[in-house]
């Protein structure tokens, strides 16, 4: 079975984080494995605690895994600040992990900050040079950038720009332009720019999109698909999670995993 490992926060309201990840690993087919970054107390209304978990503790998790079981692809996620992420980066070098995807996240949907400001560099300029593909948001698409986002020719733009600093794809998810009827992702490998359309819900219940997303690609990845193949899958698989979307608490509730294998199944 391939394996797959996710690096990022505890979400523990199971919507978003390390359980989104592990969840989609899941219903992929690929055997998840976690490193835990930090601890967030969080619910579908927002973010109420953040503790992390210091180098450290980080970097003995991989050392757990990379020594015994490897891993065929691996994500980050929520990875908190500059020591964290130096410190994730020499591991992914130091064990010649290629297939790496980075969701660079930064602020949860309720504002709070869930990347330190000066670990912007960091992200910048140790992580990105190593990784694979990049999933950026349009918020951070604008801050790996430097430039604004308006329309969808400045995705453009800002995927040369973030293209730039080594990494071999970027992915910038089109899901914050809420008054589109459809969700434009924009792929680009350093030549070319590939669309990803899917038709937009009006819902509430998308935390954890992000999260989920770059864990499909990475269970594809792992599985041996191109970038190509693993995207559109990812694609298919948040497609059905959101219109599936489950009214669990009172604000932003989390996405159906379980929508996508459900469909397959019944087809
Ligand atoms: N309302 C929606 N309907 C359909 N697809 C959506 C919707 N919102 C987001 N998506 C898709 O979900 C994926 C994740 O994109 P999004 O921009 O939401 O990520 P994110 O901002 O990192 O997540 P979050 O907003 O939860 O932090 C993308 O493929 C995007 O196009
Ligand atoms: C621990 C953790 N990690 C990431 C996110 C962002 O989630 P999203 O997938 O919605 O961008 C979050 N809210 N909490």
């Amino acid at each position: 079975m391939k394996k797959a490992l996710t690096i990022a926060g505890s979400d523990c309201g199971g919507g978003a984080g390390i359980q989104a990840d592990l969840k989609t690993f899941q219903e992929l087919e690929v055997y998840g494995m976690s490193v835990i970054t930090a601890v967030t107390a969080q619910n579908t209304l927002g973010v109420q605690g953040v503790f992390p978990l210091g180098t450290e503790a980080v970097v003995r998790q991989i050392d757990s895994i990379a020594e015994d079981m490897g891993t065929d692809a691996l994500k980050t996620g929520m990875l908190f600040d500059s020591a964290i992420i130096e410190a994730i980066a020499e591991k992914i070098k130091e064990y010649h992990w290629e297939k790496t995807v980075v969701d660079p996240v930064m602020i949860a949907k309720g504002g709070e900050t869930l990347l330190q400001q000066e670990a912007i560099h960091a992200l910048k300029n140790k992580l990105l040079p190593l990784a694979f593909i990049v999933t950026p948001n349009i918020p951070e698409a604008e801050e790996l950038s430097g430039i604004k986002i308006h329309h969808f020719p400045d995705m453009k733009e800002a995927a040369r720009i973030i293209s730039d600093s080594g990494v071999r794809y970027v992915m910038i998810k089109g899901g914050h332009h809420e008054n589109s009827p459809v969700s434009r992702d924009l792929l680009f490998d350093g030549r070319n720019f590939y669309e990803y359309t899917a038709k937009r819900f009006v819902t509430k219940n998308t935390h954890g999109t992000g999260c989920t997303f770059s864990s499909a690609i990475t269970a594809e990845l792992a599985k041996g698909a191109d970038v190509f193949d693993a995207v559109a899958t990812a694609k298919d698989f948040i497609t059905a999670a959101i219109e599936d979307g489950i009214q669990i608490g009172n604000g932003h509730g989390p996405t159906n995993h379980w929508a996508y294998r459900k469909r397959s199944m019944v087809k």
